[in-house]
């Protein structure tokens, strides 16, 4: 069977292309010819039924991945579902089972079955737990892996490719040596074995696998710099370099293919490792982890990552990898994973109106008039995170009386600039405003909901009991069946 790859080449307009588009906004054709030319993938197992398919790609809003999965210290499977659930609720586009723990398959399983976004994984991982040691790694191991994964329903895959024999020598002037962990193992795997990288040296095997379950592949960045001082070095170009060329292989085989990016970056190096990218991959969508513009601050890497996230969205990040305040110090629990949410559905959503994405401001314009008007309730509404923007309203003023009051405790009644400020307009000005923004035709007036966690969740199957209570103990309060916030 095709994959969208080959459809799109073929000239035919799939559903999942259909479906992407109109979620984006768009016209199906437009899907169709960047997939075609392989700047835009749609990551979409055919074993994934409860997905809900979306687009990947510069010319597109920008998504934001969420990372989850437990790690030998720590984790159950109940709490990987509520943090899938969380992910989802508070807007992720896609999620990784990044698992290093235990119960590998049956978090994997329960992951792909209850996700309406894209799952990803990063093979090696299972692969270093069946083997004895990493230096006992076959390929044979790895594929075998890779097949059960895709059989899985797993969407697409982070494939370290691209760290050779040969780029080892690079690292070794850095400060922070190899920070990925697939990077590391690779690189481990080399020197035990004298050999080149087997998934570099038999890459066409997998692009097989992975045409035959529509497989995308995130060709991982297992050079990235892992401190500012290394952004840029030769070891991190050498292997954006052979990057490119497996993103050629992977599209001749009719694979789509995404690529990662770094990682830690120096604000002002930003767009440049996204412009290079684009030339060097021939504009397949660029996949970034941050990128955190300074080191100095573990335990706000949200924030710090969330800066340069910005800035590659607006220079034509395709998704960017959320970094949570956990990032350098421990395990993400569902807290940090909707805090790391929010930051980065902030920096899309910068990234995007920046780069000018026709009608991106909408949502802000909407937002603000809402805000000028005193109605609290669409303020909170449009809010990217209502649950939240609702309860710090009503830490001060609970009262229903105050979801129309002319001020919020910040200023009072008396110095609210806004109610001022209207008070002091001329007689009619405030109709013209009104006017002016209440227009039918305004696209600000037609916003009714932000545009996060719109996945059609209606084929995933319903939540097991456990997670339901859990999230009805959430104090985000929502239904416990609503795995996104508004249903489309
Ligand atoms: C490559 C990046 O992936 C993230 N990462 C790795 N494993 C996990 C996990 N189990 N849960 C969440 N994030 C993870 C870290 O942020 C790391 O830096
Ligand atoms: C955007 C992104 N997300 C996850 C990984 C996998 O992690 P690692 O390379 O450390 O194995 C990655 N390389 N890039
Ligand atoms: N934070 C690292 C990175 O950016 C990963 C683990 S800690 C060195 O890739
Ligand atoms: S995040 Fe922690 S475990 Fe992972 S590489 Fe950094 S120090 Fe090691
Ligand atoms: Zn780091």
């Amino acid at each position: 069977m095709p994959t969208q790859l080959q459809h799109a080449r073929d000239g035919e307009t799939t559903a999942a292309m259909r479906r992407v588009a109109e979620r984006e906004n768009v016209d199906p054709e437009f899907v169709r010819e960047e997939v075609a030319a392989g700047h835009a993938v749609i990551p979409a197992n055919r074993e994934h039924p409860s997905l809900d398919p979306m687009v990947i790609g510069e010319a597109f809003s920008t998504k934001v991945n969420a990372n989850i999965g437990n790690s030998e210290e720590t984790s159950s499977r109940e709490e990987e579902l509520k943090k899938l659930h969380t992910a989802v609720h508070h807007g992720a586009d896609t999620v990784m089972d990044l698992s290093t723990g235990s119960d590998l398959d049956g978090v994997r399983e329960a992951n792909v079955r209850y996700s309406p976004v894209p799952v990803g994984t990063v093979p090696i991982y299972e692969a270093v737990k069946r083997a004895d040691s990493v230096g006992d790694i076959t390929f044979e191991m790895l594929f075998e892996v890779i097949e059960k994964q895709a059989e899985q329903g797993v969407d697409y895959m982070t494939i370290h490719a691209g760290v050779l024999m040969e780029h080892l020598p690079l690292t070794d002037g850095r400060k922070t040596g190899i920070v990925s962990r697939g990077g590391s193992i690779l690189a481990k795997w080399m020197e035990d074995n004298a050999a080149q990288n087997p998934l570099y040296a038999r890459f066409e095997e997998l692009c097989e696998v992975f045409a035959e379950y529509d497989v995308t592949f995130s060709l991982g960045d297992g050079l990235r710099p892992g401190c500012l001082a290394d952004a840029g070095d030769d070891a991190q170009y050498a292997e954006l370099e052979t990057l490119g060329e497996l993103v050629a292989v992977a599209r001749e085989h009719g694979v789509q293919a995404m690529v990662e990016g770094p990682g830690h970056v120096p604000l002002d190096m930003v767009a440049e490792q996204v412009d290079r990218e684009r030339e060097v991959c021939d504009g397949a969508p660029f996949y970034l982890l941050g990128p955190l513009v300074t080191d100095v601050a573990p335990g706000y890497d949200h924030i710090t990552s969330a800066i340069g996230a910005t800035e590659a969205a607006r220079a034509g990040a395709a998704m960017l990898c959320y970094v949570t305040p956990k990032e350098h110090l421990g395990l993400p629990d569902a807290e940090d994973v909707r805090d790391g949410l929010a930051a980065y559905r902030i920096a899309a959503h910068a990234g995007d109106v920046a780069a000018g994405l026709p009608g991106a401001r909408d949502w802000d314009d909407a937002l603000s008039e809402a805000r000028y008007a005193f109605d609290w309730r669409r303020q909170f509404d449009l809010s990217l995170d209502p649950e939240r923007a609702r309860e710090f309203h009503d830490q001060t003023l609970p009262g229903d009386n105050y979801k129309e009051a002319r001020f919020c405790s910040m200023c009072g009644a008396e110095f609210c600039s806004m109610r001022i400020d209207q008070d002091a307009r001329e007689d009619g000005e405030m109709d013209r405003i009104a006017d002016e923004t209440d227009l039918e035709d305004s696209p600000a007036a037609e916003v009714n909901r932000p545009p996060v966690g719109t996945h059609d969740t209606s084929r995933v199957p319903e939540l097991p009991a456990f997670l339901r209570e859990i999230h009805e103990d959430d104090r985000s309060g929502a239904a416990a069946d609503d795995w996104s916030r508004v249903r489309n």
